[in-house]
């Protein structure tokens, strides 16, 4: 998708069902590796990084089916071993999880350093020591990583700084070294729990996921399962975000609602009538909006994935809000864009002051990378007049049939 147009001013209303989540999808993908047998894995999103992640197994040895939308049998069965150096890599973040899945099964791995959103620096340092705390070596050679060892021995792993990657992809190697692992400072988001839930389902001994100590003992193998990804909480609390910036009433189904317990709280702070189900949330405005402050933070804090968004709607929201990102440097790049449209923010490192204006305006925008697309897609919707995301295929990488999913909703929203 080349380009996304919007004619913004359009309240969204009516129900969006949410996909399955990206980030927990990803890894669990990845984790089929640490089984010989078949898995399946139902509540896939059907986004380009799945297909790019599928392309990747492929191409390591792995027999991919894709059974229905949504659920993919993965038989990894015949891979030889775990090295992929191809340009692909850099296409996603997700792939650098062939390293833990690979030093698990073979004692080996190699990689080509991966890609994702360019957000700032985005080291892998916390990944390296995990596993040379498990008896790998590690060595980066030009631009790729290659892990290797003779044995992986359980071992007392603290995480210098809270590390979703890094927490996974040691869990995936430690699951089949010998011994009991513990990490501390582990990261405690939603998707932890789904891939430790994941490799207990085919027999693993993961215990505290969710918590920042997880104990892993290590077992000899894995067998395969059938397992359902969690909902996508980043993709709800997106369209929630949009519902609020077009004043509209919409319910997102499907979803966990204590997993947005930080997006629920903020809009609730701002005035936003946040009602919650068993599986939904309805979010309706019926008054003026008010600024609020946000920090982003590991979970539960404010997710990091949904400050732009936020950015985006308090732009035009009345009064001043700040908004501080302790994780990623460099995840105001979309700012620039939103100034096209006429927004006023100042950024200071990693803070921007947000002066709501009254109305944005319609223009041609490029998104730089997959939320900071969706926030303009969040302006674009509240804006006067049309306005041209171009780059948009960086948005096709995290939301499955945005547009589609707009369009029920409502948006004058078409592909250009
Ligand atoms: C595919 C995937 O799941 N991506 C998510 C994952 O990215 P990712 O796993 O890359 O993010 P991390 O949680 O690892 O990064 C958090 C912070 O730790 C730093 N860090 C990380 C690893 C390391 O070895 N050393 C180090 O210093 C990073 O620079 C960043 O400041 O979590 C991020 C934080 O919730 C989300 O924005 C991404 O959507
Ligand atoms: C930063 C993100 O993704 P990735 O880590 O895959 O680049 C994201 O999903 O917002």
């Amino acid at each position: 998708m080349k380009k996304i147009i919007i004619k913004g001013g359009n309240k969204l209303r009516g129900t969006v069902n949410i996909s399955g989540f990206k980030n927990a999808a990803l890894p669990i993908m990845v984790a089929t590796i640490l089984t010989k047998d078949k898995c399946i894995i139902e509540n896939l999103p059907m986004i380009r990084d799945v297909d790019c992640l599928k392309e990747i197994l492929i191409k390591i040895g792995a027999k991919v089916k894709l059974i229905e939308k949504g659920a993919m049998e993965i038989d990894t069965t015949n891979i030889e071993k775990c090295k992929l150096t191809d340009d692909i890599n850099r296409k996603m973040r997700a792939s650098y999880y062939l390293l833990g899945a690979g030093l698990g099964r073979f004692k080996e791995s190699e990689v080509l350093y991966p890609g994702g959103c360019d957000i700032g620096v985005r080291p892998i340092d916390q990944h390296i020591k995990g596993f040379e705390a498990l008896g790998a070596t590690v060595e980066i050679d030009h631009g790729i990583i290659k892990c290797k060892a003779d044995k992986l021995r359980g071992n007392r792993i603290y995480l210098d700084v809270v590390s979703v990657g890094a927490t996974i992809n040691i869990m995936m190697a430690a699951t089949l070294a010998e011994g009991i692992t513990i990490i501390e400072n582990a990261a405690r988001e939603p998707h932890i729990v789904d891939v430790a839930n994941f490799i207990n389902a085919c027999g693993g001994k993961i215990i505290g996921a969710g918590t920042d100590i997880i104990k892993i003992v290590g077992v000899e193998r894995l067998k395969g399962c059938n397992y359902s990804v969690i909902p996508d909480q980043i993709e709800a609390g997106s369209y929630m975000i949009m519902g609020v910036a077009t004043e509209g009433d919409i319910i997102v189904n499907n979803v966990i609602p204590k997993h947005l317990e930080p997006v629920t709280a903020k809009l609730r702070e701002m005035g936003v009538e946040v009602t919650e189900y068993g599986e939904s949330i309805r979010v309706t405005v019926n008054k003026k909006l008010r600024s609020v402050d946000i920090k982003t933070l590991p979970y539960p804090g404010f997710p990091t994935d949904l400050q732009q968004l936020m950015s985006a709607l308090l732009s035009k929201t009345k009064g001043t809000s700040v908004v501080t990102e302790t994780i990623f440097d460099g995840r105001f790049k979309f700012v620039d864009e939103l100034k096209r449209m006429g927004a006023n923010i100042l950024v200071d490192g990693r803070i921007a002051v947000i002066k709501g204006v009254e109305n944005l305006m319609g223009t041609r925008v490029e998104a730089k990378d997959l939320r900071g697309g969706a926030a303009l897609i969040v302006a674009a919707l509240s804006a006067n007049g049309v306005t041209e995301i171009n780059k948009a295929y960086h948005i096709e990488r995290g939301y499955e049939d945005i547009i589609d999913k707009l369009l029920n909703l409502g948006a004058d929203i078409k592909e250009g």
